[in-house]
């Protein structure tokens, strides 16, 4: 049991109704998880405003309420704090419910449309590789040392981050890499928490289904550098244009890095094959066994964030040359008659024009590019057309199938991605709605050398239509299928 008032340090709190000496079990955000002697906090939230579940939750056990409109019925046994925000309250009280765990290891957040699981994922090896116990929060999995959780989010709620921050801490673990998404940033799910470093990788076209217009989907990201204190540093790639803009008011020390531009620390790619890379970073070169510009900029950021913590630049590099390429981030697969199959997370326009000019830079052009791809239901709705131009302009074959078709019907996304087809490419594609049948057919028609890109889905194992989770792994089908072709 928690003191109540002890919970309370550092939230602001409009009106307090009843006393704060209370005992406190456990804290929720939904109703129907509440339990005796919870705090329920009351979020107004992008479907449902938790004011509504105030009675459930009190018939539930709830003795304390935190919340933003006060009801008009008070009861007596309960406590009610009225606060401005209660999503940062609950972020604020997680924290001091799970004795400040961001406080007591180096936290590191990566913020950006692309690259957030790759560069947190890297850092994990990275700094586990130094000899740190370290934790991971990403889309993939989280991980408390060597310890891996299911991840449900990319940016989990505030009560679930201190929850695994306070195992790490537990576990001895010393460092803390993990993603920031702007739904994370947007909700206030980072409230309470002390970053040592945010970083930003680069902002593209994505979630306008949530945050409506370009210019709030950069102000979400903006957020979290502002909210950054004096004592933390904020990491910008300024390639790209809206870089610099996520330092413009932080109180963090800035720093920058790059391919192109000028800046801090300053990265260059010498050589880029299917199988890896020659890159220099400052005056050091390596070979990377990583592939594709981005993951220059992946392995830089890594580099930059490794650096700034004060480690010797020498002993970085030879780290992240020894890095291995990261679940479903351009992992490759070559059969035995040679096909070259990748996959590939690619589930944006600015990700799937990544990966294939990538690919074309690094290929003889003697051979065949496939790109099966499809795009998730229930999600921003402008990037379809977007990825149908951008998938059959650089390849020279296109299968456009289904992702996770969630409740939409999957024939209409396929029709939807079509309309962006140029029409000198409308020879250059098929559509079949089953994605196993769409990777066979990539693989009955490439011949030895060509190149098969499965993109969209990466380390998911799973489909979801209709509510309903098939298992199904993008690399695995591909292998079992090139083997009984
Ligand atoms: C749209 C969205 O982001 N929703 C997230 C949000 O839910 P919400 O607050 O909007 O929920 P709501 O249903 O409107 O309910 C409002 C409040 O009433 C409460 N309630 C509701 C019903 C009830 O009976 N009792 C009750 O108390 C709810 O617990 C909630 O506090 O806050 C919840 C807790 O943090 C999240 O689990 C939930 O994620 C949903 C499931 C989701 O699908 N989110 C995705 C889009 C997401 O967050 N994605 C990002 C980025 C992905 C990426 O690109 O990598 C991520 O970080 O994962
Ligand atoms: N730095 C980068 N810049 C541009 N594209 C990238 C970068 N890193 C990875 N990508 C591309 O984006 C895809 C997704 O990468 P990753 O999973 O690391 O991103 P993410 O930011 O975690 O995405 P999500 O929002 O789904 O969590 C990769 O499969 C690759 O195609
Ligand atoms: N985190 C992203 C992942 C999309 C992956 C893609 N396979 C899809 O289902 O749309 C999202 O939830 O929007
Ligand atoms: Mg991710």
């Amino acid at each position: 049991m928690k003191k109540l008032s002890d919970l309370l340090y550092k939230v602001s709190i409009e009106k307090l109704i009843g006393n704060v000496g209370s005992s406190i079990k456990n804290i929720s955000f939904d109703s129907r998880k509440v339990e005796q002697d919870y705090i329920f906090f009351a979020i107004k939230g992008h479907d449902l405003d938790g004011h509504k579940y105030l009675s459930q939750a009190i018939s539930k056990g709830a003795s304390v309420i935190i919340c933003e409109e006060l009801p008009e019925e008070l009861l007596d046994h309960i406590t009610y704090i009225q606060v401005k925000n209660s999503s940062i309250a609950l972020g604020i009280v997680a924290s001091n419910f799970y004795n400040n765990p961001s406080d007591k290891l180096t936290l590191i957040g990566i913020t950006g449309t692309n690259g957030k699981t790759t560069t947190t994922t890297l850092l994990y090896n990275l700094f586990t590789q130094l000899g740190f116990r370290c934790a991971l929060l990403s889309t993939i999995e989280n991980r408390i040392s060597d310890t891996i959780l299911k991840s449900n989010h990319t940016t989990p709620d505030p009560i679930t981050i201190n929850q695994l921050l306070a195992q790490a801490v537990e576990n001895g673990c010393q460092y803390a890499f993990m993603e920031v998404s702007s739904h994370g940033i947007y909700q206030n799910r980072l409230a309470g928490l002390t970053f040592k470093i945010g970083a930003f990788t680069n902002i593209t076209h994505d979630h306008l289904d949530y945050h409506q217009t370009f210019s709030n989907y950069i102000a979400a990201k903006k957020k979290f550098f502002d909210e950054l204190p004096k004592t933390a540093i904020a990491v910008t790639n300024i390639d790209d244009k809206n870089g610099l803009i996520m330092l413009q008011n932080t109180n963090a020390k800035k720093v920058t890095y790059s391919l192109k531009s000028n800046s801090i620390y300053k990265g260059k790619i010498i050589e880029s094959r299917l199988d890896g890379m020659l890159l220099q970073f400052r005056n050091q070169e390596f070979w990377t066994v990583l592939a594709g510009k981005f993951n220059a900029y992946n392995e830089l950021l890594a580099y930059t964030i490794a650096s700034e913590l004060g480690f010797d630049p020498i002993v970085v590099v030879t780290a992240i040359s020894k890095l291995q390429r990261v679940k479903g981030r351009f992992e490759t697969y070559v059969s035995d008659e040679k096909k070259y199959i990748i996959v590939d997370y690619a589930h944006t326009p600015d990700a799937l024009q990544n990966i294939l000019e990538a690919i074309n830079q690094s290929r003889t052009r003697n051979e065949k590019l496939i790109t099966v791809f499809g795009c998730g239901g229930h999600r921003d709705k402008e990037k379809r057309p977007k990825m149908g131009n951008i998938a059959t302009r650089l390849s020279d074959l296109t299968i456009i199938t289904s992702d996770n078709p969630r409740d939409e019907n999957p024939d209409e996304i396929i029709n939807e991605i079509k309309v962006g087809i140029e029409p000198q490419n409308t020879n250059k594609y098929l559509t079949i709605t089953d994605r196993k049948e769409a990777i066979q057919t990539a693989i009955k028609m490439a011949e030895p050398k060509d190149i098969i890109l499965i993109a969209g889905k990466g380390h998911e194992n799973f489909q979801e239509i209709n509510g309903k989770y098939f298992p199904f792994d993008d690399m695995k089908i591909a292998k079992e299928l090139i083997k009984n072709t």
